[in-house]
């Protein structure tokens, strides 16, 4: 396993501009920020834009469904999550009210304390490497489970509704996790705790919350560099008016669409290493606009870092031989902030040679 640490900057945790900042002064072209030549978004092909496809989860066919989504995209739509469209505006609504509160008031939850650089609260990229390329957004992360380790501190008590708000869009997520969870064990003929078991009773989710702000050179910079998540499975409540996530299918960049109201759901490497490579972690990425800013929510389900995961056992035979070692989820997650942020995978870290 190699160092994760090597090119690294060393503790670098100064409060950096955010982006919104940048924005609002038309600040064109911020160097940290442009995207080598060879690797700009100017390649995404929007008439590609395509729909993802549809799982109906509880319906008779959700097991072949959600099978064919994970094998051709890694990534699918669900309309009957249970979620009604005005919880959904207000998912989006305190988002977006905390996103427009004056920098000095969001600041009040920076992510950087005594000069630590900490996982959850308010900020923008850590410049973990040399070199490396910022993306176009400012959030906000927040743990949400398990929920005695939350840090209420850090939730937003501007707008008032904040936190209630995401308590009941988490308890929501969470059982809706729970519900693609046995489905997709379901669809490789495995028991229906299979992935879940793993996760025992407690589940980590990590609610982020992303704000791109117009940029007026949208062609050079990215809003997320293109990646995997880290994740076993990420819920995306996409922005209602603006499109944005792009994902790679066939070689292709392609502009995701949903039908309005729709969660998206897309695996990570955990569940890549769990399913023994049978389903790919999607690589996506976001674009920004010069005339629109764009919200999204993510919320990222992982195993605990305790936890050590590595492929189902049913899943390894002569025919697909065991691909991906067992790894410490803490270890793993490491190796690929660390990768993400050099625009890298971190799977094969994690690969059987
Ligand atoms: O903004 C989006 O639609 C997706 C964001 C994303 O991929 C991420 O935060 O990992
Ligand atoms: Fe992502």
């Amino acid at each position: 396993m190699d160092a994760p640490m090597s090119r690294a900057v060393k503790s670098v945790c100064t409060e950096r501009k955010m982006v919104q900042e940048r924005s609002e002064a038309g600040e064109a072209r911020p160097i940290e920020y442009i995207v080598k030549e060879s690797q700009r978004p100017a390649d995404a092909k929007p008439l590609l834009a395509s729909p993802l496809p549809v799982v109906h989860l509880g319906q008779p066919d959700e097991a072949e469904e959600i099978k064919a989504a994970l094998q051709s995209w890694g990534m699918f739509q669900v309309i009957d999550h249970g979620m009604p469209p005005s919880f959904l505006d207000e998912v989006r609504d305190v988002a977006r009210a905390f996103f427009k509160l004056p920098v000095e008031e969001k600041k009040k939850y920076i992510n950087i304390r005594d000069g630590m650089f900490g996982r959850e609260g308010y900020g923008n990229d850590q410049v973990k490497v040399e070199g490396q390329i910022l993306d176009w957004t400012d959030r906000l992360y927040l743990f949400v489970q398990p929920e005695d380790q939350t840090k209420p501190e850090l939730w937003p008590t501007n707008p008032t509704s904040f936190r209630d708000v995401l308590h009941e869009f988490t308890m929501k997520t969470k059982k809706l996790v729970e519900d693609v969870l046995k489905t997709t064990a379901k669809s490789l003929e495995l028991n229906q705790d299979s992935f879940e078991s793993h996760l025992g009773d407690k589940f980590s989710i990590l609610a982020k919350f992303n704000y791109y702000p117009c940029c007026s050179k949208p062609d050079l910079v990215f809003g997320v560099k293109p990646h995997s998540d880290g994740t076993l499975i990420t819920v995306i409540l996409p922005d209602k008016d603006v499109e944005g996530l792009q994902v790679m299918n066939d070689g292709e960049w392609i502009t995701v669409t949903t039908s309005p109201h729709a969660l998206i759901i897309n695996i990570g490497d955990q569940m890549e290493i769990m399913s023994n490579g049978i389903f790919k972690s999607p690589v996506h990425r976001v674009v920004t606009f010069s005339d629109k800013d764009r919200i999204s929510i993510a919320m990222f389900c992982a195993n605990l870092p305790g936890k050590v995961i590595g492929p189902v056992d049913e899943l390894v035979n002569d025919m697909r031989p065991r691909m991906y070692k067992n790894v410490k989820v803490k270890d793993y997650v490491e190796v690929f902030q660390q990768r993400f942020h050099q625009g890298k995978s971190a799977l094969d870290w994690a690969q059987v040679l």
